[in-house]
């Protein structure tokens, strides 16, 4: 199947540290990618990039066929790639139905699920599909973190991308939470491929088809689970001691 994303020698820089080095990545429709690594690997940097949050300083991103490298990250929202951040960003004095429906009116949205015919019923049905429901009149601001996230999710989904970014989906969940995310991640359709940035190594290994560990900026591993579970080169970036 052909490249939804091709990532190309990516790299950016701040000063002298090389926050990702060179670095290249594949995810093609539908795929489920696993992206580890210590903290400061460059995950997030990764990422951000590909979102358009940050500038590379070396290297191309293709979407779809389409040098995206320069395009603002609105333009790459309306071409199909959506994302979720470290710490979910709702908008706090709207209920949580509202928060979708903005969501889904914003520019990248307005071509998409902005334009159903009932935008409320569509909204309560993505609230419901992440599990909020009973919640779509409570402020996010007084929802707990883990609701948050959910509904953070749903946004995102609103976009209907085709590429899903999710940065630290688990990060500040309890054990109960974490098990709720696995098995949404577990229904999300598979029009949508995801790239899964994680800390909490069982959610991932549960979930992904496929990993790619940085370390230091570089790329150390890409394979299947068990591959990644047995790689020597995996174990030695987590144990700290690659060059
Ligand atoms: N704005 C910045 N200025 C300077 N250095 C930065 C900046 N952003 C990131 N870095 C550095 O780039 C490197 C990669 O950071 P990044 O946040 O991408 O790692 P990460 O793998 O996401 O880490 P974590 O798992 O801790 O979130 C780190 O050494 C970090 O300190």
């Amino acid at each position: 199947m052909s490249d939804l994303l091709a990532v190309d020698g990516l790299g950016r820089r701040y000063g002298d540290l090389a926050a990702l080095d060179g670095v290249d990545l594949r995810v093609a429709p539908g795929d489920r990618l696993g992206l580890i690594g210590p903290n400061g690997a460059g995950k997030s940097t990764l990422l951000n990039l590909i979102a358009g949050s940050l500038r590379p300083t070396s290297g191309r991103i293709h979407f779809d066929g389409r040098d995206i490298t320069r395009l603002a990250p609105a333009r790459r929202a309306r071409l199909g790639i959506g994302r979720t951040h470290q710490h979910p960003a709702v908008w706090a004095s709207l209920p949580a139905l509202d928060n979708v429906l903005v969501a889904a009116r914003l520019p990248w949205g307005r071509f998409r699920a902005g334009r159903r015919a009932k935008p409320r019923e569509h909204a309560r049905e993505l609230l419901a599909g992440v599990g909020l429901t009973g919640v779509e009149q409570t402020l996010a601001g007084a929802l707990s973190h883990g609701q948050r996230r959910q509904l953070e999710l749903a946004m995102a989904l609103a976009g209907e991308p085709r590429l899903l970014l999710l940065d630290e989906p688990a990060a500040g969940l309890a054990p109960a939470e974490v098990e709720v995310l696995a098995s949404l991640l577990a229904s999300l359709p598979l029009t949508v491929a995801i790239l899964l940035v994680e800390h909490h190594l069982d959610l991932v290994y549960g979930f992904a088809d496929r990993i790619t560990v940085l370390h230091s900026g570089r790329h150390v591993h890409t394979g299947t689970v068990p591959e990644t579970r047995s790689s020597p080169e995996v174990a030695a970036a987590y144990a700290g001691v690659m060059p």
